[in-house]
């Protein structure tokens, strides 16, 4: 099993700058109601920078909502919600961060290359950046492994290889936080293992941050640190290992599972104190 649970934020040697120390993003009483519910309710957390941290929890507990909120397209939004350094949707954050939603969000009648220039050009516009262009376009279609496949229409590929394509835009412009909704969904494992690969490529290489959610327990291996969800809370926030031996569970999945029962059992108490 995969584990990367090695040392604290921002040790990779040398001087760290204070934008390095603070977190990446930082939330206190963060609550968030959609029509008449309240989907996140208080949260306080930090996911630091330049790791990966995995967003996990089961369908319908607010991973989406969360992100959305992180990106700033979602509303009502109450309490502090900073990233890199500025409240959450602020105008100077939108070349700064890529998010990639659960729906691929790309042109079927448009090449995998073509979908690529397209973006890239309202990313980086203007003739004097063609070359740079093309040459931030080549590599990004090369980091999600669809290099053979550039000339192909969108619409005629597979749901992962558009899944890519989406991933691809996101990495274009190099951003320093990457928000990853269910990236992996639909993949077949050795495309699975490969992607994780990238994130962590990604996360050494460049520095950058990144939030990937997911429902599947066995990717919690392959992070960081983790946000462990559960209906619009955060039941814990810590590194894999520490999840592990905190319940004395083997595995993330079961210290999950460690984890709501004892939830479920304090909030009875609280129910039959007087
Ligand atoms: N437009 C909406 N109006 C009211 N409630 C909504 C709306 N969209 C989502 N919800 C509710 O908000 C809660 C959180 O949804 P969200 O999509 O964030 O969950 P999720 O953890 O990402 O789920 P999944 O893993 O299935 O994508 C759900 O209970 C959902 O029913």
């Amino acid at each position: 099993m995969m584990n990367y649970a090695s040392g604290p934020p921002g040790t990779g040697g040398g001087s760290v700058s204070h934008a390095a120390q603070t977190p990446a993003i930082h939330a206190e009483r963060l609550t968030v109601t959609r029509g008449t519910r309240t989907v996140l309710r208080g949260l306080d957390f930090a996911v630091p920078r330049g790791r990966i941290t995995g967003l996990l929890g089961p369908s319908g507990c607010g991973k989406s909502t969360l992100m959305r909120a992180i990106v700033g397209t979602q509303a009502k939004v109450t309490g502090t919600l900073d990233v890199l350094g500025s409240p959450a949707g602020h105008a100077s954050l939108r070349t700064r961060i890529g998010y990639v939603t659960q729906a691929p969000s790309v042109y079927d009648d448009l090449t995998v290359r073509q979908n690529l220039d397209y973006f890239a050009a309202i990313l980086d516009p203007g003739r004097s950046a063609a070359d740079r262009r093309h040459e931030h376009v080549t590599r990004a279609i090369a980091d999600v492994a669809l290099t053979g496949h550039a000339g192909s229409l969108a619409g005629n590929l597979s749901g992962g290889q558009r899944s890519r394509v989406s991933l691809a835009v996101a990495l274009l412009g190099a951003p320093e936080l990457l928000v990853l909704d269910e990236p992996t969904v639909g993949l077949d494992p050795v495309l699975r293992r490969d992607l994780w690969q990238l994130f962590h490529d990604i996360a050494a290489g460049r520095g950058a941050t990144l939030l990937i959610s997911s429902h599947v327990m066995d990717e919690a291996e392959r992070c960081h640190r983790l946000l462990l969800m559960r209906e619009g809370e955060i039941l814990a926030e810590d590194t894999p290992d520490a999840l592990r031996t905190r319940t004395g569970a083997e595995t993330v999945e079961a210290a999950f599972l460690h984890l709501v029962d004892e939830a479920t059992a304090q909030s009875r108490n609280k129910e039959t104190t007087p």
